[in-house]
């Protein structure tokens, strides 16, 4: 068993602490008694025992003031996913990861945690109980699933036990939970829009959605396990959990909690994905002269039509992982927590 840090004699970083996930994360390290810098683009929020610094990860100098007396940095900054700006992502993603680990050996930081993405390993096809060595996608799907495999292969590749620098990669997948700025308010915003109302494909397909709890746990946990004796350094962890759902019976348990109709007319998968990408290719060609932004992009087609779930094996066995909230109790506290969004509000 690994030996626990010990908390109160502790700082730790988080960048992109002012995110959904990264709230989450400190919320979670205040409560373990652990004194948190938080590093961000933006302040989102104030906390007692948070010290905020605002900047961008690009900025070497920055950075470095933000991890004096810092032995530990969580990093889960990233351009939002929908975002179509492959500079943006190669600034913030490639590039600035490559800062981070400057300056986290700069300024004497022992362990980085990485937020990757199971996604890493997606290409637009099933995927069932994947595993973390399955290979790198070779097309991945997007600009920011590209930018994410660079980000990890940086981190884990930066990991030198000689140096007393170790890392790991947390993957998580869907996360969803209170302050989600992205899977509820776009699935009710189609919901408003009238657009919910057809499940894609047969509506079989199960994929992993992550309650946000379960990602914060995995991060801890590796963060805790980090030492030059154990095995999870520089490796990579599947964080989910542990309950595959049908895509669709996910997205309806979210609309009905929340007042709305759950979809039930079926659409073929193949027609969908021609049609979203051809939208996408218009909204691309058109994008000089009128800005238009599709609701179904392909990359939201596919991942709503096929089969995404990943095992997490490696990090019950690694990290002692277990989720602590069931898919139940998520999508209750989820649901609970977006009064606003209810149908009617
Ligand atoms: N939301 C999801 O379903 C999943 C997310 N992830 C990963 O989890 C991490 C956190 O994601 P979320 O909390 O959902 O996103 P978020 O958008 O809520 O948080 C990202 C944070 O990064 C910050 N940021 C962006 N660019 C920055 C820059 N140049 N310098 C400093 N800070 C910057 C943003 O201001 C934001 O506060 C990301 O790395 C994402 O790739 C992985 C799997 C699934
Ligand atoms: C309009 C509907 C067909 C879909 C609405 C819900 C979607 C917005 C979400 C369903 C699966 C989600 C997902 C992500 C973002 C939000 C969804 C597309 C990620 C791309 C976020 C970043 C990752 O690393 C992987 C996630 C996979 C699942």
């Amino acid at each position: 068993m690994a030996t626990r840090l010990r908390p109160s004699s502790k700082r730790c970083a988080v960048i992109g602490g002012s995110g959904f996930l990264g709230r989450h994360l400190v919320e979670k390290l205040l409560e373990r008694g652990y004194s948190v810098s938080v590093f961000d683009i933006r302040q989102s929020y104030e906390l007692p025992g948070v010290t905020f610094h605002q900047g961008d990860l690009c900025d070497k100098q920055a950075l470095l003031s933000a991890l004096q007396d810092v032995s530990l940095v969580f990093h889960c900054a990233s351009p939002a996913p929908g975002s179509d700006d492959r500079k943006l992502f190669e600034r913030v993603n490639v590039v600035g990861t490559q800062t981070v680990i400057q300056a986290c050996i700069e300024a004497g930081v022992q362990k980085l945690v990485l937020t990757s993405s199971a996604s890493v390993v997606y290409e637009g096809t099933d995927i069932k109980n994947g595993k973390e060595d399955l290979p790198y996608a070779k097309k991945p799907i997007d600009y920011y699933t590209q930018t994410k495999i660079e980000q990890e292969k940086l981190v884990l590749g930066a990991c030198n036990k000689q140096k007393g620098f170790l890392t790991v990669a947390i993957r998580p997948h869907g996360i969803f939970g209170p302050r989600d700025p992205q899977l509820v308010p776009i699935l009710v915003d189609t919901a408003r829009r009238g657009k919910m109302k057809f499940i894609i494909g047969n509506g079989a397909n199960l994929v992993d959605f992550t309650y946000v709890e379960n990602v914060v746990h995995g991060h801890i946990l590796a963060a805790e396990h980090l030492r030059p004796d154990s095995p999870i350094c520089g490796k990579a962890y599947h964080i989910t959990n542990d309950e595959p759902i049908p895509f669709w019976d996910f997205m309806s348990e979210v609309l009905v909690g929340l007042g709305y109709a759950a979809p039930r007319f079926h659409l073929p998968y193949r027609l969908v994905y021609g049609l979203a990408l051809l939208l996408w290719l218009l909204s691309v060609l058109l994008r000089p002269f009128v800005a238009f932004k599709p609701t179904f992009t392909p990359m939201r087609v596919a991942l709503a039509g096929t089969f995404h779930y990943y095992s997490c094996q490696r990090a019950k066995e690694h990290l002692g992982y277990k989720p602590v909230v069931s898919l139940k109790e998520g999508i209750a506290c989820t649901v609970q927590s977006y009064p606003h969004l209810k149908s009617g509000a």
